[in-house]
Order: C-alpha cells, then structure tokens, then sequence
C-alpha cells in the first residue's frame, strides 16, 4: 500500500486525477470503478478540465460505479446515477452504454445483486477502482459486518451513514435505508485501487483502516492485502497517522 500526502483536499484530487489519465492513456478503452461522495467530486471536475483542454479521451472508457441507493428513482437528485451524471459523465465524451451503476430502481435485491455481478464480470474485472471512505471504514456501502462480503449485496445503512447522508436530502426521513453495493471481493479484484480521502474528520478511520488490524469491523482495512493500492490523503486525514 503506497501512502502519498496530498497538502490539501485540491492538491489530493489533482493528484488523483493525474493517476486516473494515466490509466485512461495507458488503455483507453479501460474499466474504470467510480464512487460517489464528496471525496472524489474535485477528482472527477479536474479530470473534466483536462478533457475540455483536449488532453484526455474517454470515448472507448468503461466505467461500474460502486452502490446505489434502493428505491430511489434514477431521476431523484441524491441517486448516485444522478450524481455521476451530474458531476462527471454530462461533461465528458463517454459513450453512456458503457456506464455501469446498480440498479436502485429493481425491487428484487436478489435479482439486482445478480445481474451486477454479470456486468462486472462481463466487462471483465476494474482495471482501476476509485474509492472513498465512510467515517465507520465502510467502502462502496459495504458496511462493518461479521464477514467481508464478495459479491453485490443489499445492504441496511448504519444510523452513522445515514445520519452523514442526510445534509444531501430535505430530511433525515428522506435518506433511503438500503443500498445495493459492489461486494468487497469485486473491489479487491480490481487491478489497481486507488483511495482519496481529506479532512480532519477521517483521520480516526484513516489510522484504524490503514494501519490497525484487518478486519471486516472495518472494511477498508482489507485494502492492506490488496497488491497494487495508492492511497492518496491530504495532512487533515494524515494528521493521527507517523509516517
Ligand atoms: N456510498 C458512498 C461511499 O462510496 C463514499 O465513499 C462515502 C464517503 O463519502 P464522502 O466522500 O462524502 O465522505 O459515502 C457514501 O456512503
């Protein structure tokens, strides 16, 4: 696991940003994993300036988000199909039969977990996974648990989550219960992870998961036995951690 230090919250997202063109240069017809959330907002809008400048092509790029809210209508604003649209996809030349999110829309948890480990699988595995972090460790919404999940899998929000989630909703009442999220398994099958994470508030969790036990009490902490993952954490999110 390669840590870098990122000075602030921009300076992690350039950086971040600078790792993902690389990866759409290298082979541009890539699977790329994306998350939601605040942490890779400022990722996703510098990648957009350099496409706007002409310097990146995501014409052939493949992308499988991470989770999506269940019962939440695609076309609700706080959906992370919304979300992806609205912050990254509208802005660059992707073709969108090759976006990839859950399907919050299907009622049948079963038949949802299902059909997006087919996709997955059919894209044939990420190259690069981007991710954040929950304040409880949690990745996609792979919540702490007994187990480490390997598959999608349906999911009941914690209080925390769901208390974190609702500045982005009109109320609390209004943050959906349940998720679908990519399991653990899919995202440690991804070639190359890469983490971003900022602000004070992380640095508890980024102390815990990256260099305390492994356990599936704290989900990211697996990433430790992930062979190719670069974490990228600005000083706030560093500051209980001795490098
Ligand atoms: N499902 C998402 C996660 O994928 C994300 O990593 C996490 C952290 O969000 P933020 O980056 O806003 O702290 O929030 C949500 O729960």
């Amino acid at each position: 696991m390669r840590i870098i230090a990122a000075k602030d919250y921009n300076d992690m997202s350039r950086k971040a940003a600078n790792i993902i063109s690389a990866q759409v240069i290298l082979k541009p017809d890539c699977v790329l994993g994306l998350a939601t959330g605040s942490s890779p907002i400022g990722t996703y809008k510098q990648l957009i300036e350099w496409y706007k400048k002409g310097d990146l092509d995501f014409s052939q790029v493949k992308t499988a988000n991470l989770d999506e809210y269940r019962g939440l209508p695609k076309s609700n604003d706080q959906s992370y199909d919304y979300f992806m649209k609205d912050n990254f996809f509208n802005h660059i030349n992707i073709n969108f039969d090759n976006l990839h999110i859950p399907d919050g829309e299907e009622p049948d948890a079963e038949k949802a977990c299902a059909d997006y480990d087919r996709i997955v699988a059919e894209l044939g595995g990420v190259d690069l996974q981007l991710l954040g972090m929950g304040h409880n460790g949690h990745i996609g919404f792979n919540e702490p648990s007994d187990v480490f999940a390997k598959g999608t899998n349906c999911v009941d929000l914690q209080e925390s989550t769901i208390e974190a989630n609702k500045r982005f909703f009109a109320s609390i009442d209004e943050v959906p219960r349940q998720a679908y999220t990519m399991g653990i398994g899919t995202i440690m099958s991804a070639k190359k992870i890469l983490v971003v994470v900022s602000g004070k508030d992380k640095a508890p969790i980024v102390k815990k998961a990256f260099f305390g036990p492994i356990t599936p009490r704290v989900p990211a902490s697996i990433l430790q036995l992930h062979p190719d993952v670069t974490v990228i954490a600005d000083a706030d999110a560093l500051s209980e951690c001795e490098l």
